[in-house]
């Protein structure tokens, strides 16, 4: 039978990795005498798929099933237990320790449950486990030395013991590896790491990631950070940043802990760091990533606290109130801050500030937020400084925190006060409120000048980016596009537009040409936001996959195996056009960035690529413009033209027809509670006619979704048949067939130069 469940018991069984092992041992340790009998918790649940429509607010989402078992009533009556059903083997019904390969699609982001455990996330209210934890890892401080450095040693004695992985893959680990790695695998050697004086437990853990040398920016922050400097860290998109300040914090937080533990203190559950995001995908990637260095961390159980909009605040709350680490977007860190029961005081106390995505959060809609933050964690309760007002208190207070800062780019204002070289202009700033330096100066950093560390300030793209551009007609970017996408099969690719509107046209689009295209943008429910990035990013997911989103994605994303990135709309500063391209070529793997450019965006662009590739004077200035001229063939586009014409009307009449109808809708209701009779004809009629702005758009949108079923499922077939055809251009006999190229022709380079027109240079 099957069985169901809420999401409130699968919070009851959230458990470290640890006690997930101990199920599985203590199965097998009793051998044959097990009778197969398990509690709720040792089940493998699995999440109910719930349609797209019931959105965040059905109640139902977190509903868990179960097949093949059956329930066992206890003698006693009162507990439920449950067994296989006959014929299925006992384990079949036992959930599999992370890190393990179950043999299940890896589910990603969860909604909101940092605690999740496929996310590695130690959580913040699963005390016990901690406790357990803890009596463990007292015996382990009392280890020593020489144990703990053979323990180190055998982190880094398992050189060469692995078969050699492309060292530079490792971009998106933090959405795979954990699948790929076997329980048993020992690492790889970490030695490379020894100079930075990391503990044994945080070398294990690079060791099973398989990070064997610490990349530039790390190698020259973490030192810095463990010395206890502020850190303005700056460092090429993909570069890992995120370690760079996620090792020292776990650092710290196994410092703090053995310290407590020699002195027999009781636990201290106020939070030591606070890691601002600019965007809820990046917060959702950021602890993911710091949970899987602390999950993969011998007896290391931070607690993550996730605080992001969108999703359940009384559970974040809950997670806050027991969190080692927490990590959020301004807007909802400040929204539960705010809410008071004493949490900005335990804030106080943070030992880090992280702020990523600087340049982002402390100059664009973040501003309120971030003020309110940095100004309550300097605030000083009355009383504290009884002959001072609150102002001057908190500037001669040095702050006891480290603060780091943290972006792939810096715009030069904010970079020469962050390195010290201009002067902020003290009581100024403070009336400036809106500005950015008013932010840096409530930063309150605890030393004079922050280490500013550039790894690489002549190079702000990542070192294997190629960087493209085609040239076409401002209206026929969808046919180009579409045309791009079939020059580059079987690869996964982030297409950005500068509206969410042109996010749900393409995605649409691009679906009718069956094309396995997600949509991502900032209106959409968090769920599925979140349900995106999530199937564009599962390693199960077609390789063709494509993900429209607009500058939501731009920052921070790390997804494994992004190979292009398009951007359909020219990115509207040359800092979006480095943080887009940012998500391909991670981790020292290559990649490619296309613009698509209408005529008249050709001077703005070229502009903007040269802002991008100054270099500096020492290096002499660039010769010539980085971005490759793209030719696509013309007779391609030719042949292709018909299938978007139709692609188009289709999509234009879905949208329309939603449009209208949705509208329709509203002001049916809005007649209603007025008591009034609704027209639509006569509605729309003045509507058409008004001259004013929309009068043309709403008359398309009109026409568009005036198309009856019959004539908009004739334009499918139509279509589709278009999509089965050769296109065969003539010169070669290879051809599209749905939409795709002949991929295995290509890769063997047969026949294809002119098919492909000149894309050689960027080795499309
Ligand atoms: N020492 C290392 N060796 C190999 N891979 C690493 C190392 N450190 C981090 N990585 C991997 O590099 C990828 C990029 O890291 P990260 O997301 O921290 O980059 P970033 O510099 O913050 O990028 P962005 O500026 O786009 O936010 C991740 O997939 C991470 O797993």
């Amino acid at each position: 039978m099957g069985q169901k469940r809420g999401r409130d018991s699968k919070s009851q069984a959230r458990e470290s990795k640890k006690q997930k092992k101990a199920v599985k041992s203590s199965v097998e340790s009793e051998g044959n005498s097990w009778d197969g009998v398990v509690g709720i918790d040792d089940l493998n649940w699995k999440e109910v798929a719930l349609p797209d429509r019931l959105g965040d607010a059905s109640g139902f989402f977190g509903l868990e099933e179960i097949d093949g078992v059956d329930i066992v009533r206890s003698t006693g009556g009162g507990q439920i237990r449950f067994k296989a059903k006959s014929g299925k083997p006992n384990q079949s019904i036992l959930k599999a320790p992370s890190g393990e390969d179950n043999g299940e699609e890896w589910s990603g982001f969860s909604d909101g449950e940092s605690t999740d455990k496929t996310a590695a996330i130690p959580i913040a209210d699963a005390q016990p486990a901690k406790d357990e934890k803890k009596s463990k890892n007292k015996k382990e401080s009392k280890e020593p030395k020489e144990a703990k450095n053979a323990k180190k040693a055998k982190a880094t004695k398992t050189k060469d013991a692995q078969p050699a992985r492309d060292p530079n893959l490792k971009a998106g680990l933090s959405f795979a590896a954990l699948l790929e790695e076997a329980e048993e695998d020992d690492g790889v050697d970490v030695s490379a790491w020894d100079k930075l004086g990391l503990s044994p437990e945080i070398l294990t853990s690079l060791s099973k990631l398989k990070f064997a040398t610490p990349t530039a920016i790390q190698k020259s922050c973490i030192p810095a950070i463990l010395e206890g400097h502020d850190v303005v860290g700056k460092a090429s998109t993909g570069s890992g940043k995120t370690l760079a300040f996620g090792i020292p914090i776990l650092e710290h937080y196994l410092e703090k802990r053995g310290k407590k533990e020699d002195e027999a203190e009781t636990p201290n559950s106020a939070p030591m760091a606070l890691i601002l995001s600019p965007t809820r995908e990046l917060a959702h990637q950021l602890a993911k990533h710091i949970g899987e260095l602390n999950a993969n961390a011998p007896d290391t159980n931070a607690r993550i606290a996730l605080l992001t909009g969108g999703l359940s605040i009384q559970k974040q709350q809950r997670q806050l109130s027991g969190a080692d680490i927490v990590i959020g977007t301004p807007g909802r860190v400040w929204e539960i801050l705010s809410t008071g029961s004493g949490l900005i005081r335990k804030m106080q106390g943070i030992k880090y500030l992280v702020v990523d995505e600087a340049d982002r959060l402390l100059s664009e809609g973040n501003f309120k937020e971030v003020e309110e933050i940095l100004g309550a964690l300097d605030r000083k309760e009355q009383g504290d400084f009884p002959d001072m007002d609150e102002e001057a208190a908190v500037e001669e207070e040095p702050s006891v925190r480290q603060t780091l800062v943290f972006s792939a780019t810096f715009h030069r204002e904010l970079q020469q006060k962050l390195a010290g070289k201009s002067r902020w202009s003290g009581e100024d700033a403070v009336d400036k409120k809106d500005s950015m330096e008013y932010l840096l100066k409530k930063l309150n950093f605890r030393e004079e000048k922050p280490r500013f560390i550039d790894v690489n300030p002549a190079q702000q793209m990542a070192e294997g980016l190629k960087e493209g551009i085609v040239e076409c007609p401002a209206m026929e970017k969808d046919l180009y596009l579409y045309s791009i996408l079939l020059y580059h099969p079987k690869h996964r690719t982030l297409v950005f537009t500068n509206s969410i509107s042109a996010v749900r046209r393409l995605t649409q689009l691009l679906q009718n040409l069956q094309l396995p295209a997600l949509g991502l943008h900032s209106s959409m429910a968090q769920k599925a936001r979140l349900r995106s990035v999530e199937r564009f990013s599962s390693p199960t997911a077609d390789p063709s996959s494509i993900l429209v989103a607009t500058d939501v994605a731009a920052r921070g994303l790390d997804i494994k195996g992004i190979d292009c990135v398009i951007h359909y709309h020219a990115p509207r500063t040359a800092d979006a056009y480095v943080h887009r391209s940012g998500r391909t070529a991670r981790a020292g793997a290559v990649g490619k960035s296309v613009i698509i450019c209408a005529p008249e965006e050709v001077v703005s662009v070229a502009r903007l690529a040269a802002k991008v590739h100054v270099r500096n004077a020492k290096k002499g200035p660039v010769k010539k413009l980085p971005l490759e001229s793209l030719d696509i063939d013309r007779r391609v586009v030719a042949r292709v033209r018909p299938r978007i014409d139709l692609a188009r009307k289709i999509t234009d009449a879905s949208l329309a027809k939603e449009k209208i109808s949705a509208e329709d809708n509203w002001l049916r209701a809005a007649a209603d509670d007025l008591g009034v009779e609704y027209d639509s004809d006569a509605f729309d009629e003045s509507k058409g006619k008004g001259r004013g702005r929309g009068g043309g758009r709403h008359l398309k949108e009109k026409q568009d979704s005036s198309i009856t079923k019959g004539e908009l499922a004739g334009l499918r077939a139509e279509l589709k048949h278009q999509l089965s055809q050769r296109v065969n251009i003539g010169v070669s006999e290879r051809y599209l067939t749905a939409g795709r190229i002949d991929i295995e022709a290509l890769l063997r380079g047969e026949g294809n130069d002119s098919f492909l027109g000149h894309l050689d240079p960027l080795n499309f």
